[in-house]
């Protein structure tokens, strides 16, 4: 369990200095996974971790049967979200959405889809009519949405599509205190990889990064490392092309522009210790490449950010868990990091407006 560093006040402490701030919307993820363990274990812990105020997206019926389950001592209050500040500290507060769930925990059936979505749908729905001050998502299945019809890959292209007409380019970054980490390519199988690995696509992926660290996380000017995509960066083209046909003049293209992007470097001796004090992200070719470093270093601290959205959205850096939900070993730390970071961003959010990004017509395709 992450402890408060003793000389900060607590997030609540900060909110609390600032009465009219919205609670954040914590969506209840996939029902029969972790989502409703590890939202009742963070409430619980709220005090003595100072945790920001949230509440729940979804069907209240399954979280007091999830609290009773974990003899979780709660009282699961279903509110408006404007209520849920001034509730937070006494009892946990819900804000209604989708359907009454009859999935069991570990076993996901017909209402675990819509309920997830649903739950997902509401807690966006408050953030942009700014009775939520950000989205903080539990975990969902993706095989269980996708066999509901579900057409995105995941949160968040969904979070994208429901931001604003058109859709902005969404970037997923996976941070911890150790190692930060983006997939250029996020949920898309391995052999589709070098095909999609395009020049836009890591100028695009690399402007969004740059700008939301530098105006979200106050870092002045991001150092961005790229992964090279073949064993050894391709040895200068001789174990593959695509190093230097695609990610070199990506990197070329974005240091024109001042952006400070380095590479690409062999992936396999990018991520130890001394490596990763000249960086503050890596952005690499594929899913797994970069997410289990950042995995293996930090599971229980590392958090999901959105970039690229005109809101805030955090997750846990983990899944849905169905071996041990019900069990009480789910462990609520991912979870709470993913709060702390939602309401320090909101903040940064509400304090001044996010910088425009350069246009993007003229890029190399
Ligand atoms: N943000 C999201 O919505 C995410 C959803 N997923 C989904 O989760 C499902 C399961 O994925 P897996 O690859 O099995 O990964 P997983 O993260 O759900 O589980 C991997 C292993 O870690 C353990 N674990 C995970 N979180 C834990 C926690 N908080 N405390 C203690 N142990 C924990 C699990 O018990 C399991 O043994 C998939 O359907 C996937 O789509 C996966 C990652 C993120
Ligand atoms: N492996 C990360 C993951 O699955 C999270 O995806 P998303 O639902 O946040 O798009």
């Amino acid at each position: 369990m992450p402890e408060r560093p003793e000389s900060e006040p607590s997030d609540s402490e900060r909110s609390a200095t600032a009465p009219s701030v919205p609670a954040l919307a914590l969506t209840l993820g996939e029902p029969a996974g972790i989502g409703p363990d590890i939202a009742l274990r963070a409430w619980e812990h709220r005090a003595e971790l100072g945790l920001p105020a949230f509440f729940v997206t979804g069907d209240p019926a399954c979280l007091r049967a999830r609290a009773a389950r974990l003899g979780v001592a709660v009282t699961i209050r279903e509110c408006a979200p404007e209520d849920a500040a001034r509730l937070f500290p006494d009892v946990l507060p819900v804000v209604p959405a989708g359907p009454v769930v009859t999935a069991q925990p570990g076993a996901p059936d017909a209402t675990s889809g819509p309920a997830a979505k649903a739950a997902i749908n509401a807690a966006v729905r408050l953030v942009q009519a700014g009775r939520a001050s950000a989205v903080v998502t539990n975990p969902i299945a993706k095989s269980v949405l996708y066999a509901a019809g579900f057409s995105f890959p995941g949160h968040t292209e969904y979070l994208a599509f429901l931001a604003s007409e058109p859709a902005p380019r969404p970037v997923m970054m996976i941070w911890s205190p150790e190692l930060a980490v983006i997939p250029a390519t996020i949920h898309i199988p391995i052999a589709e990889v070098a095909s999609r690995l395009t020049r836009q696509l890591l100028v695009e992926t690399a402007r969004i990064a740059a700008r939301d660290l530098q105006h979200r996380f106050g870092i002045a000017r991001p150092r961005l490392a790229f992964c090279g995509l073949n064993p050894h960066a391709g040895e200068e083209g001789t174990i593959g092309r695509e190093d230097e046909d695609v990610t070199r003049p990506a990197i070329e293209a974005l240091r024109a522009e001042g952006i400070d992007a380095r590479g690409p470097f062999p992936a396999d001796t990018l991520f130890h210790a001394k490596a990763r004090v000249a960086y503050d992200v890596v952005i690499g070719a594929y899913h797994d490449q970069v997410l289990a470093p950042v995995k293996t270093l930090a599971f229980d601290r590392a958090v999901n950010v959105t970039l690229g959205l005109p809101f805030v959205r955090t997750s846990p850096d983990h899944g849905t868990a169905f071996d041990i939900a019900g069990t009480g070993k789910a462990d609520p730390s991912s979870l709470i990091e993913a709060l702390r970071l939602a309401r320090r961003l909101a903040d940064v959010d509400r304090a001044g407006a996010l910088a425009p990004l350069p246009a993007l017509a003229g890029e190399p395709a």
